[in-house]
């Protein structure tokens, strides 16, 4: 039973302390299978950003196995993570963390050029092109807008095609057009490359692209729907919430 690329076994993450004292996740369990594509959705506040952080090793919970490939990445150091961070798992996090000095070129590339690797120049084109960046690729992040800065992200993340990939909003602050071409991208990275997508999303249109949408309340899973049209998403968020 190991065709997991992610599993989430038991996590709790709780923040502050006393009276301020709040459980983000509950004793979440869940696995992402290898070739998937989910979505997480669920009210503000409801553990959405907390679980991919948890699950792609950029906070550690304080209960509970988060088992990638099998290993429990929990249990790693920081060495460990940052390796496990620039083979195996990308994030498309709103932070996104470009390098001010950098050209949009030159940020999608340095992660794949620290890992040793040089990556294709048609392929970087290719993905500026679709994530609608071209003519921009010379720019720096402070000449771009927030949106074309998290474009830039999310081209980087995809240039190293790692077998998991954990996406927190990634069309939220994108045009339409620019929205369904990312949609396109990460749902190609499942059905041609074997990825592993976990989006967090507001948008049920968005969500209807995912094989499975996950509902989150209070830090729980409260619903799992699979392959749902956005209509039903929508009922269901406009339901029990
Ligand atoms: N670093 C932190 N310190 C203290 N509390 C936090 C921290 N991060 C998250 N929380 C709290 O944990 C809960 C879950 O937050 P989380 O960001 O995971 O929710 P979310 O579902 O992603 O929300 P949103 O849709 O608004 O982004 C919230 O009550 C939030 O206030």
């Amino acid at each position: 039973m190991d065709d997991h690329a992610v599993l989430l076994e038991g996590v709790t993450r709780t923040y502050g302390k006393g009276a301020t004292e709040v459980a983000a996740l509950r004793q979440v369990s869940v696995g992402f299978r290898r070739g998937s594509f989910t979505a997480v959705m669920g009210p503000s506040g409801s553990g959405k950003s907390t679980l991919l952080q948890c699950a792609s090793g950029l906070d550690r919970p304080d209960a509970g196995a988060v088992r990638v490939a099998g290993r429990d990445i929990t249990r790693f150091g920081e060495k460990e993570l940052a390796t496990l961070r620039r083979d195996q798992v990308g994030v498309i996090f709103q932070a996104f963390n470009l390098v001010p000095s950098l050209t949009a070129w030159q940020n999608v590339i340095l992660p794949s050029r620290l890992a040793g690797r040089r990556p294709d120049p048609a392929r970087v084109r290719e993905l500026l092109n679709r994530v609608g960046l071209a003519g921009r690729e010379g720019h720096r992040p402070a000449q771009l807008s927030g949106g074309q800065q998290q474009r830039v992200a999310i081209a980087r993340a995809l240039l190293g095609r790692p077998e998991v990939l954990f996406a927190d909003e990634p069309t939220g602050a994108l045009d339409r057009g620019t929205g369904h071409e990312v949609l396109a991208l990460l749902r190609e990275a499942v059905d041609a490359f074997g990825q592993t997508v976990v989006m967090v999303t507001h948008d049920p249109e968005a969500a209807a692209r995912a094989d499975s949408v996950l509902f989150l309340t209070d830090g729980r899973i409260v619903d799992v729907l699979y392959r749902p049209s956005a209509e039903q998403i929508g009922a269901r968020l406009g339901g029990r919430r």
